[in-house]
């Protein structure tokens, strides 16, 4: 099929890649002001994967359009409403849109399919391809499971046969609200993870998981989502790639955030607390971990401080 990937850092140079070893017709989209394009412009290869010449690459967002019957978007989730805004202008009539990319919007709270929905027309689909996966796993030939999920089951059934391989098996969604949520806010959790680690407190990370879930299935439940989906793919699916992982930039952004290092990649989970809390207010649920990560990175306070918060809180049940 043709597909056009736009975005050309570590996840979207990944799916070019993927795609092109399916055998299909690959675009990679990169801004013309991107250092990450220019690189691959020179070098077909950014480090984590080196793309075949069958891949083309391009700046011009409208042949990339053009091209694509399904359009592939991976950038950070913050600037989607600015790229939605130039795509808007664009024929996309009839195209498959799938959002590779973990967050909510801080502005507004919006989920990324919602955001999608306010720039396209009634014949696009829009879907999300979320799950653990970290490129450098994949190039080593080490396989995932992952979960596509959208309101259009065609668009779901053809994504999944377009994308299946030995190397990621998908499982249908059934649930966008919790999967869109829960996908955003593992990387939470993995900030949290980072700052465990970054403290050697490395031996809570079993509660953080216990507890991140719990708090991310009454979110999603509030929001009229299926609160098992906090336990499936998107969210604690993908834990082992972000709490535990030596590639996972929210868990390494958080470490480096307590040590009071410098930390460049991005780390989706700092915009997506902002933006859980304002969930939180509007639905009436409480995040105490999500609240926790906000208030050391957002507001400042001592890690330490906030973690001992966090254990003289009021004794409850478990579930
Ligand atoms: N397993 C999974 O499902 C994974 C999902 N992800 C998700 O993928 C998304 C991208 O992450 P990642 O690739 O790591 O991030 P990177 O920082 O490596 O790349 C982001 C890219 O987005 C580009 N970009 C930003 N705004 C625009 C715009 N308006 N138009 C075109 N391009 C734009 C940037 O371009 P420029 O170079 O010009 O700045 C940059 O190249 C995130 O949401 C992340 O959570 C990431 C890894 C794994
Ligand atoms: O979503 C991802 C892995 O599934 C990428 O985010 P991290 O780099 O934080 O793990």
């Amino acid at each position: 099929m043709n597909i056009s990937v736009i975005g050309c850092g570590r996840w979207g140079s990944f799916l070019a890649w993927y795609a092109d070893r399916l055998q299909h017709q690959v675009v990679l989209y990169g801004r013309e002001s991107s250092q990450k394009m220019k690189t691959l412009y020179e070098c077909r290869s950014n480090g984590l994967v080196t793309l075949e010449g069958s891949v083309v690459l391009t700046s011009d967002l409208g042949a990339a359009v053009k091209h694509a019957e399904i359009l592939v978007l991976s950038i950070g989730a913050q600037s989607l409403r600015a790229l939605m805004q130039q795509l808007s202008v664009l024929d996309l009539n009839d195209k498959a849109i799938v959002l590779c990319m973990k967050g909510i919007e801080a502005l507004t709270g919006k989920r990324l399919t919602q955001i999608v929905e306010e720039y396209t027309p009634k014949t696009t689909t829009v879907s999300i391809w979320v799950g653990p996966g970290h490129v450098q796993d994949f190039t080593a030939g080490i396989p995932n499971c992952m979960v596509i999920d959208s309101r259009s089951q065609e668009a779901k059934e053809m994504l999944v046969k377009a994308f299946s391989s030995e190397l990621i098996r998908f499982y249908y969604g059934s649930d966008l609200i919790g999967n869109e949520v829960g996908a955003a806010a593992k990387n939470v959790i993995g900030i949290a993870a980072g700052m465990l680690d970054g403290k050697n407190k490395t031996a809570l990370k079993g509660a953080l998981m216990a507890r991140g879930t719990r708090e991310v299935a009454r979110l999603i439940k509030a929001m009229g989502g299926n609160e098992i989906t906090a336990y499936g793919l998107s969210h604690l699916g993908d834990y082992q790639a972000t709490v535990f992982s030596q590639y996972s930039h929210n868990r390494r952004f958080g470490e480096a955030f307590v040590r009071g290092e410098p930390y460049e990649e991005l780390a989706e989970g700092v915009a997506t607390t902002t933006a859980l809390l304002r969930l939180c207010d509007l639905y009436g649920v409480e995040m105490p971990i999500c609240n926790a990560v906000d208030a050391v990175v957002n507001r400042g306070e001592d890690p330490d401080q906030v973690l001992l918060d966090l254990f003289m809180r009021s004794l409850k049940k478990e579930f």
